[in-house]
C-alpha cells in the first residue's frame, strides 16, 4: 500500500493535558493504520512518539469515525483526551461548535465550550463485569484485590484505586501488575486516585498499551463515576492530572468530560519509513 503515499502519509501532533496523539485522517480514502505502524510511528526515538494514534474515517450515521491504536500496536475501544482533540479539529473542518463522531463505544457527542476547552459525552459507565470486561462474574464496585479496587467501562477498562497519596504510588512497579493481572482478560488501565478536596480529586495513570501518561480522558471519566460511587464526591468533579485538569460530569445521559485541547504540529511520514509498515 505504500505506493497510495509516493509523497508521504501526512499527520497532525495533537495533546489534551499533555496525553499525545498522532493523528491520521483517512476520510476519503478508507483506513491505513496497521498495528505495524502504530508501533513504528509510537516510537520516540525512531518514530515520532505518541501516547495513542487516532484514524479518522469517513461515517455513514455521524461527521465522521474514530479508531485508536495504543503506543505498543494495540487497539483501544475509547480514548477520551483524542476523541476532543480530533472534534476540535473537525469542528474548525465544518464550521461548526459541535460533532458527533462514532468509535467502538457508539455515537459520541463533542461540543466547543465558549473558554476553547473541548466537551465530550463519554457515554455511560459500563459497570457489568461482562462488559469491561472481567475474566469472571466479581461484584465491581469492591474487587478482590489489595485496596480493593473499583472496575468502571467506559468502552475501555479502568482499575481504580483509591489511596491516601497518590503521589506516594510506585506507578512503573504497580501499574503493570494490575495492566495484566488474570481478572482482566483484555488488560486494563489502572487509576490511582485520592481526594484533595471537596469534589476534586488528584489522579496518576497507568495507561493499557502506553504506561505512564500525562492525562487519560476515559480513566478521568471511570475514577469520577468509581468516586460518586463511593460516596467520596458528588457526580461532578475536577480531576488533577499529571498535564493539567480535567472536569468530569457524571450526568443522566453520560459522562461527560471537559479539557483543553492542541493541535501541536503538522508533518509528513516518509515514503522509505513507511515501506513495509502499511
Ligand atoms: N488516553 C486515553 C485512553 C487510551 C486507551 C487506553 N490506553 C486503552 O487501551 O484502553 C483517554 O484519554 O481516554
Amino acid at each position: 500500500m505504500t505506493e497510495l503515499f509516493p509523497h508521504g502519509l501526512p499527520f497532525m501532533k495533537m495533546h489534551g493535558a499533555g496525553n499525545d496523539f498522532v493523528v491520521i485522517d483517512s476520510r476519503g480514502r478508507g483506513a491505513v493504520v496497521t498495528a505495524a505502524l502504530a508501533r513504528a510511528v509510537g516510537d520516540r526515538n525512531r518514530g515520532v512518539g505518541f501516547d495513542q494514534l487516532a484514524e479518522i474515517r469517513d461515517s455513514a450515521e455521524a461527521d465522521f469515525a474514530l479508531d485508536f491504536w495504543n503506543s505498543d500496536g494495540s487497539r483501544a475501544g475509547a480514548c477520551g483526551n483524542a476523541t476532543r482533540c480530533v472534534s476540535d479539529y473537525m469542528m474548525g473542518q465544518l464550521a461548526r461548535d459541535a460533532v458527533e463522531l462514532v468509535t467502538q463505544r457508539g455515537r459520541l457527542l463533542a461540543r466547543r465550550l465558549p473558554d476553547g476547552r473541548v466537551s465530550v459525552n463519554m457515554g455511560h459507565p459500563q459497570r457489568d463485569w461482562q462488559e469491561i470486561p472481567l475474566a469472571a462474574p466479581q461484584d465491581t464496585a469492591h474487587l478482590p484485590l489489595p485496596g480493593t479496587p473499583v472496575a468502571v467501562g467506559m468502552g475501555n477498562p479502568h482499575c481504580v484505586f483509591f489511596v491516601a497519596d497518590a503521589e506516594a504510588v510506585d506507578l512503573p512497579a504497580e501499574g503493570p501488575v494490575y495492566e495484566h493481572h488474570a481478572l482482566f482478560p483484555e488488560r486494563t488501565n489502572v487509576e490511582f486516585a485520592s481526594l484533595l478536596g471537596p469534589d476534586r480529586l488528584r489522579m496518576r495513570v497507568w495507561e493499557r498499551g502506553a504506561g505512564i501518561t500525562l492525562a487519560c480522558g476515559s480513566g478521568a471519566c471511570a475514577t469520577a463515576v468509581a468516586a460518586a460511587e463511593r460516596g467520596l464526591t458528588g457526580r461532578k468533579v475536577e480531576i488533577v492530572v499529571d498535564g493539567g485538569m480535567l472536569e468530569i460530569d457524571w450526568r443522566d445521559d453520560g459522562v461527560w468530560m471537559a479539557g483543553p485541547v492542541a493541535r501541536v504540529f503538522d508533518g509528513i511520514l516518509r515514503p522509505d519509513f513507511l515501506s513495509g509498515l502499511l
